[in-house]
């Protein structure tokens, strides 16, 4: 699949969300990041905002929860027109019910860790995933540093998934800019999260096309 370019709605402007997915119409994906206020210390949007926008995009959703109690939402997010959803292992209490449950109805399941959440406790379940999302920032807010202790996770997670002979991609989200995204890449990361770094730019999907070939270039795996 090679490398793929995700921009964050959450630095867009959420009262023209439409235009806001146009202006990136260079990317792979839509990133939809959902926050409850409880898994996270923030709030932006849910279910039906997510069925609008999945409708008004041309590009498929990504759909990021950020929520407590995934396991009775995440179904839901398919239904709604997300084309991926990914859920926290942290809030998460039935991994492999919940990810069977989003293939079923047609969606790529992912499991998401925070930066202090290790992946190894996951090896044995990675086959039930169609991609693991490592945060490079806590959960909750664009626009924050980008936390280099964990890119030693990206290339571990990596390993794990060559280990077993798997074809999971590894997103990795938060703190993406052209000076950041080559040691993500170059760690094994092939789906790039960046809000900020795109929807600040002066040219959207100029940025969006930078990324991609910094990141590709030095793709090895
Ligand atoms: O999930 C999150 C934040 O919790 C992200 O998707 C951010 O929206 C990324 O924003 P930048 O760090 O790229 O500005
Ligand atoms: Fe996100």
């Amino acid at each position: 699949m090679g490398i793929q370019i995700a921009p964050s709605i959450l630095t867009a402007d959420f009262a023209r969300l439409a235009d806001e997915a146009a202006a990136v119409s260079n990317a792979d994906w839509l990133h939809v990041d959902v926050m409850d206020n409880h898994f996270v210390p923030n709030l932006t949007l849910g279910l039906p905002i997510v069925e609008s926008l999945a409708k008004a995009a041309a590009q498929p959703l990504d759909c990021h929860l950020m929520i407590e109690d995934p396991d009775r939402w995440a179904p839901g997010y398919v239904e709604a027109g997300a084309s991926s959803v990914t859920f926290h292992a942290e809030a998460c209490r039935a991994p492999i019910r919940t990810a069977r449950e989003i293939r079923a109805k047609g969606a790529r399941a992912a499991l998401a860790l925070k930066p202090a959440t290790p992946i190894e406790p996951y090896e044995d379940i990675l086959a039930e995933f169609d991609m693991i999302l490592i945060m490079t920032v806590e959960p909750g807010f664009g626009g924050q540093k980008f936390l280099d202790v964990c890119v030693p996770k990206i290339r571990r997670t990596r390993d794990l998934i060559a280990k077993h002979g798997l074809d999971l991609w590894i997103e990795i989200d938060g703190g993406i800019s052209t000076e950041t995204i080559e040691r993500c890449a170059e760690a094994g990361a092939d789906v790039f999260v960046a809000g900020s770094a795109v929807y600040n730019a002066d040219d959207p999907n100029t940025m969006v096309e930078k990324l991609r070939t910094l990141a590709a270039d030095v793709t090895t795996h």
